[in-house]
């Protein structure tokens, strides 16, 4: 099945995103640049029917890359990280989910990506909504630095992030690009 294929699943999650998430005014977004929209996907992965779907478009999404965790630089990655882990463990697979900080912590264990060590695995980075791709990247750069292989960037919207993440060489898979949200 093509990764981004037409299933029911698909076709509810993107009806939610434009319902739930999507909100129109003029915002700040993280990379300092203004915009007249806003996709706040956390209104869509927190949500009692949008998260357990984000979890299989995702699956399905990666269905064809070979990866035993997943996660992103906190906050926005993680609920799509955490619905991934549970489609997985409530098919065939096994999944485990990682958090990495934005900044390393200094007290505690001291550890900047939080879950199952990540060291010599097979991880998937994960993104609700990219724009440039710093935050992806950001937390690539974590995960190789603790001894993770990264395998490839996937992200529920892509708002643009797409050619910074190919320019670092790295696979990149979105659920929804712009023009599905009737946002170019
Ligand atoms: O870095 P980009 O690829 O342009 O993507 C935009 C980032 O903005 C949002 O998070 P935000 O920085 O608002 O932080 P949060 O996840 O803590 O809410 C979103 O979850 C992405 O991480
Ligand atoms: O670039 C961003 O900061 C950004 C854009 C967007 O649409 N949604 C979001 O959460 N962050």
């Amino acid at each position: 099945m093509h990764p981004a294929a037409a299933t029911p699943d698909r076709h509810r999650l993107l009806e939610l995103v434009v319902d739930l998430a999507v909100v129109r005014g003029r915002v700040t977004l993280s990379s300092g640049r203004e915009a007249d929209w806003y996709v706040d996907m956390r209104r869509l992965t927190l949500h009692h029917e949008g998260a357990p779907l984000v979890g299989r478009v995702m699956r399905q999404l990666t269905g064809d890359l070979r990866y035993d965790v997943v996660g992103g630089l906190t906050l926005g990655a993680d609920p799509v990280a955490t619905a991934m882990l549970h489609a997985a463990a409530a098919g065939e697979g096994f999944l485990d989910a990682c958090v990495v900080r934005k900044a390393g912590k200094a007290h505690g264990l001291q550890r900047r990506i939080e879950g199952p060590d990540v060291e010599g695995r097979a991880v998937l980075v994960v993104e609700d909504v990219s724009t440039t791709g710093s935050s992806p990247l950001a937390a690539v750069e974590a995960l190789q630095e603790a001894g993770a292989e990264v395998i490839g960037v996937a992200v529920v919207v892509d708002r643009g992030g797409r050619a910074a993440v190919e320019a670092a060489g790295l696979e990149y898979r979105a659920a929804f690009e712009l023009a599905d949200l009737g946002l170019e």
